[in-house]
């Protein structure tokens, strides 16, 4: 396929509630949504950066730049056989992995709907439903967090995982297992905000029975994490130190953690993750797809990423309306039973795209034919 048209626009859309990590609360979502046109057939992309670098380096200002000035260039005019041939083309370009991921994943879902096949399909996935859980941020009050798992508990999610920080740990998890009981599956989010003097809190929470703590040392550390697995009987399961697929290797290798969360975006879109996903298979590491607050075309790609056999533990892959009043594809995504969503069978991403939401919603946009 010859890449003839790439569309970009960045769009802010307000979230229902604000969401708050360690490091910060997010009201809006702001970030590029890309097509990439081939003879009338049009795949689309969605960035997960967001506008402040506080989860990595990459924010939706140095998307927009990386994609107007080295990327689109790099794919515009190029004949296309694979959408694994697409990195090669990046291949002058270090890191800059969400905005990688952007354009690349636009490129799958345009090879799907080529093809006539859904996304799942193209990438080897089997799962025809996903189970899926839903990530919980911090609140003023412990109280508070416990009302919104409840709520999250009614709708049927099959795993919780709240956010935590130091002084907003034991306490909560503590406040939850003595609400819900022990076999709630629960799991905990630092997003780095501890380090290995905090073992004594790491250890305590070492007795809630959680399915794993995600992230709690630094976002660049894998050293450290396999010390502290060490030490743990609770599973520790990598978000940001993981990048690449070397980084994935050297944490299996050093064993920093049982559990791996695989993001398209941080590691540079599908083909890096089928491939993370691959290796982790490979050495018995369960995965699972998280989420950095997506609209609909991203929470279609992580669908369709999570219908491939090793996401065993459900992931951060809500339904549309846990964040939006109103989603950017048609119809929003909803579960067909509790705590499950389907994996579409349409071809490509497998929902429209609401050309006119997005018109509503762009602050910029940028056209480039080939
Ligand atoms: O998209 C979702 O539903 C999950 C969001 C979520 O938990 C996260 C998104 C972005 C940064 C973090 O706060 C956190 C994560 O680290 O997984
Ligand atoms: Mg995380």
């Amino acid at each position: 396929m010859r890449i003839d048209k790439i569309e970009m626009r960045q769009i802010q859309v307000p979230l229902k509630d604000p969401f708050e990590t360690s490091f910060g609360r997010m009201d809006r979502k702001d970030c590029v949504i890309i097509s990439v046109h081939s003879g009338g057939i049009v795949g689309y992309g969605e960035s997960t950066a967001f506008s402040h670098p506080f989860y990595n380096e990459e924010t939706t200002g140095t998307i927009w730049y990386m994609l107007e000035h080295f990327l689109i260039p790099a794919l515009l005019g190029k004949e296309v056989a694979s959408p694994e041939e697409v990195s090669g083309l990046f291949a002058s370009v270090r890191r800059n992995h969400m905005a990688i991921a952007a354009i690349e994943t636009a490129v799958w879902d345009l090879y799907a709907k080529q093809n006539g096949i859904p996304l799942s399909q193209a990438l080897g996935g089997e799962k025809q439903e996903i189970e899926v859980g839903v990530s919980i941020g911090i609140e003023p009050t412990v109280d508070l967090v416990v009302q919104n798992v409840e709520r999250f508990v009614e709708q049927g999610y099959k795993r919780m995982k709240v956010k935590i920080k130091p002084g907003f740990d034991v306490r909560l998890v503590e406040a939850i297992r003595k609400r819900f009981g022990d076999e709630l599956p629960l799991m905990v989010d630092a997003n780095s905000a501890y380090t290995l003097q905090d073992l004594p809190t790491l250890k305590e929470l070492d007795h809630y029975n959680l399915m794993m703590i995600e992230q709690p040392l630094a976002h660049n550390d894998i050293i450290e994490h396999a010390s502290l697995q060490r030490e743990l009987r609770t599973a520790v399961c990598l978000d940001e130190s993981i990048h690449t697929i070397a980084d994935a290797r050297h944490a299996i290798e050093l064993g920093s953690c049982r559990i791996m969360n695989i993001k398209l975006g941080r590691v540079g879109g599908l083909t890096n993750a089928k491939k993370i996903h691959d290796l982790c298979q490979l050495h018995g590491i369960p995965v699972w797809c998280g989420g950095m607050l997506e609209l609909g075309i991203g929470r279609l790609h992580n669908i369709a990423l999570s219908s491939l056999t090793n996401f065993v533990i459900p992931g951060d892959v809500s339904a549309s309306k846990r964040f939006w009043e109103q989603d950017i594809v048609l119809p929003g995504i909803e579960m067909i039973r509790p705590g499950i969503l389907a994996v579409p069978t349409n071809v490509g991403i497998g929902h429209e795209v609401g050309e006119q939401s997005l018109e509503r919603l762009t602050v910029r946009k940028l056209t480039r034919v080939g």
